[in-house]
């Protein structure tokens, strides 16, 4: 183990990092190639019509694993690890007090051929964008080490996801060599209902509500612990939260690895998970949650316009000014959305984390599904008619034509 001095600091969190090394990975391994032939023409292959992604690229992902203290993020960490995957993976623990990622880490390493690399970042200058560092530190140590494929980051169990995730989102014209892959949060079945319920003075949303709010996938761990009963009952509290992610039940987190790495949940918008939101239906009579944290997905059809797509950012991420019927402000986690935009021949993919949006055109509209604009909101005190409504403004105040 090296030194504890280097360390990467981001927003007063302490970063500890240490790379996993390249396992069974051969480098003098051919890559097979394509090569397109005249008789044997290589046909571009479609993308399944239900995932509209952006055009990937060469970046490494980065995957975000959180959730409330003790739920087993440590237990997944180490349990991806000694899988087999073929990939050279960083870890990053977000740790607060002085010593314990130093104690993660050496955890982190039994069982495998672990080396450690600590990395020091000056924390003088809190002012100039913290985001940077955090990435640039990153990318520093991707030089001097060699590139690796994947960054895991373990968040503490009292981390709000929301600014971690931002700090790792990466705007395309800033050519970062990372990018933001997807949050990945792990509930404890037995206590997940406790922890999710647990009110906070001044109205605060509490930590564990927004792990499940922010989860592109959200593990059901410990289910050993719970009878049915139980469970279903946890499922029905997180989803009432987070109708969008994906789910999974798990025993000590084993879990197939494709359903936890390479999710694309910032690049990427699946209509078919969206059209299985639309139908799940919220519980609306679960007395001791705060209800104040939920998905709503709404869809109008037609059209906006590019002023219409700014002044929907506007409101709803910068200005945060959309108030509901009953006199509350609407708060946006998490938005994404397939947008049909006039002049714009392709769908317009939003994803939206915090204030920060990107948004991208994707793949041509098919000729045979009208033009429309689909949004997921996850936040605080959202509820599907007045995002209907305003929604629906932006719409219709334009003709349906492209
Ligand atoms: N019974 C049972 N115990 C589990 C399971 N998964 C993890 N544990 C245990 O739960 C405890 C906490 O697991 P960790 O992986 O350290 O949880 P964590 O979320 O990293 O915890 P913090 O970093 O302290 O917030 C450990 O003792 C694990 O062995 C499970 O599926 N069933
Ligand atoms: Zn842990």
């Amino acid at each position: 183990m090296t030194s504890s001095d280097q360390l990467i600091y981001v927003n007063n969190h302490k970063l500890a990092l240490a790379i996993i090394p390249t396992m069974d990975i051969n480098e003098d391994d051919d890559i097979p190639m394509l090569v397109a032939s005249e008789e044997n023409e290589l046909e571009i292959e479609e993308e399944p019509p239900d995932l509209v992604c952006a055009e990937s690229s060469a970046r490494v992902p980065v995957t975000i694993l959180t959730g409330y203290l003790g739920a087993g993020k440590t237990t997944l960490l180490n349990y991806i690890l000694t899988q087999q995957h073929n990939k050279r993976i960083a870890v990053i623990l977000n740790e607060f007090g002085e010593g314990s990622s130093m104690e993660k880490s050496l955890n982190v390493g039994q069982g495998g051929d672990l080396f450690e690399e600590w990395l020091e970042l000056r924390n003088g200058c809190l002012c100039c964008s913290v985001k940077d560092n955090g990435v640039k530190a990153i990318e520093n140590l991707m030089k001097k080490r060699g590139k690796f494929d994947y960054i895991l980051l373990e968040t503490t169990g009292l981390a709000d996801p929301g600014p971690i995730a931002s700090l790792f989102w990466m705007d395309k014209q800033l050519e970062s060599e990372i990018y933001l892959d997807g949050i990945i949060t792990v509930l404890d079945s037995k206590y997940g209902e406790k922890n999710i319920s647990e009110k906070k003075p001044d109205g605060i949303i509490n930590e564990a509500v927004r792990q499940v709010a922010l989860a592109d996938l959200l593990i059901l761990n410990k289910i050993d612990l719970v009878d049915e009963h139980q469970l279903r009952t946890v499922t029905q509290l997180v989803r009432t939260i987070n109708g969008s992610a994906a789910m999974v039940q798990t025993q000590r987190c084993k879990v197939d690895l494709d359903r936890i790495l390479d999710l694309h949940a910032y690049d990427c918008f699946d209509i078919e998970a969206y059209e299985q939101t639309l139908r799940s239906r919220f519980i609306d009579d679960l007395p001791h949650l705060d209800q104040r944290v939920r998905t709503v997905t709404v869809e109008v059809e037609g059209s906006m316009t590019q002023e219409g797509l700014d002044s929907l950012v506007e409101t709803l991420l910068w200005e945060r000014s959309l108030i509901t019927s009953s006199g509350e402000n609407i708060k946006v986690y998490r938005m994404k959305g397939i947008l049909s935009i006039i002049g714009e021949c392709r769908r317009v993919m939003l994803q939206a984390v915090q204030e920060l949006y990107e948004t991208e055109p994707v793949h041509i509209w098919p000729e045979h599904v009208p033009r429309s604009c689909k949004l997921v909101l996850i936040g605080e005190n959202i509820n599907e008619t007045d995002i209907r409504s305003f929604l629906s403004n932006l719409v219709s105040a334009v003709p349906n034509v492209p």
